[in-house]
């Protein structure tokens, strides 16, 4: 795993611009600039409360926002976030959202309902998704809320791949999962942002995090506070004074 890109985007696929939501009278982010350029990882650093999930929210337009969202150079409706899907910029949310009851070729075949009938092209996406995730293959009819944590989010993940995502936003994947499934993950977001995809990781557990990225957004209390370049953090103790402040 090593870190790809700069910490400059000439070009990206998705550029944040003044990012601001709340909730009520919670300013929960206060204009946040980020951006995801083709081939890179960025990672969305921040304790708990830091405003993680709601900047992927406010990108998503899954909540009243305002500022701006640009993707492929231009504006996302403000509150659109079937429109945002649809045009690529795809959000694996916390929690998985995966559905339970249904066996995981029903979850996959789901997250690619834009295509209708095309079965071509249905199985050359569920192809993808198998050689990502060899295991989701051999669980094909089954349950998907009977599989492991880890094994759901790999469904959560190929679900979101089965709708061909231009930009791919995920709040935090490893939640709950063991290290060595985390990595396993976190492996194949690497390997998904290597052949191009931009990837916005949101992710509590910031060395596993810093592997993968080429940037990094440090949040606090609803700020970005830092951009991170991750081959200059030096140790996790460099970090802790922002996420102490
Ligand atoms: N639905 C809501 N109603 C009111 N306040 C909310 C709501 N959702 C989040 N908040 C508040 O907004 C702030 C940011 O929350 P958010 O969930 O974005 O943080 P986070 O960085 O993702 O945290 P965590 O790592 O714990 O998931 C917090 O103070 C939180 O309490």
């Amino acid at each position: 795993m090593t870190p790809t890109g700069t910490l400059q985007v000439a070009d990206p696929v998705l550029d944040v611009r003044g990012l601001s939501a709340r909730y009520g009278h919670v300013e929960a982010l206060k204009s946040a600039d980020i951006s995801a350029g083709k081939g890179e990882l960025v990672a969305v650093l921040g304790p708990n409360g830091a405003g993680k999930s709601t900047l992927l929210r406010a990108i998503m337009g899954l909540i009243p926002n305002e500022g701006e969202v640009r993707f492929l150079g231009n504006s996302l409706p403000r509150r659109d976030p079937v429109g945002a899907a649809t045009k690529g910029v795809v959000l694996v949310p916390e929690g998985r959202g995966i559905f339970g009851p249904m066996t995981v070729l029903e979850n996959l075949e789901l997250g690619a309902y834009k295509i209708g009938g095309d079965r071509q092209e249905m199985e050359r996406r569920l192809t993808h998704v198998f050689e990502l995730f060899p295991r989701v293959k051999e669980r094909l009819k089954q349950v998907a809320g009977s599989m492991s944590g880890g094994e759901q989010q790999m469904v959560a993940v190929g679900r979101a791949m089965m709708a061909d995502p231009k930009v791919l936003l995920l709040d935090e994947p490893s939640l709950g999962l063991a290290p060595r499934v985390t990595g396993e993950i976190l492996e194949t977001l690497g390997t998904l942002s290597a052949s191009g995809l931009p990837v916005v990781l949101v992710e509590q557990k910031a060395p596993l995090a810093l592997k993968l990225a080429c940037r990094a957004y440090l949040l606090s209390l609803g700020r970005i506070v830092a951009t991170i370049n991750p081959r200059e953090v030096k140790s996790h103790d460099e970090l802790a004074q922002y996420y102490f402040a």
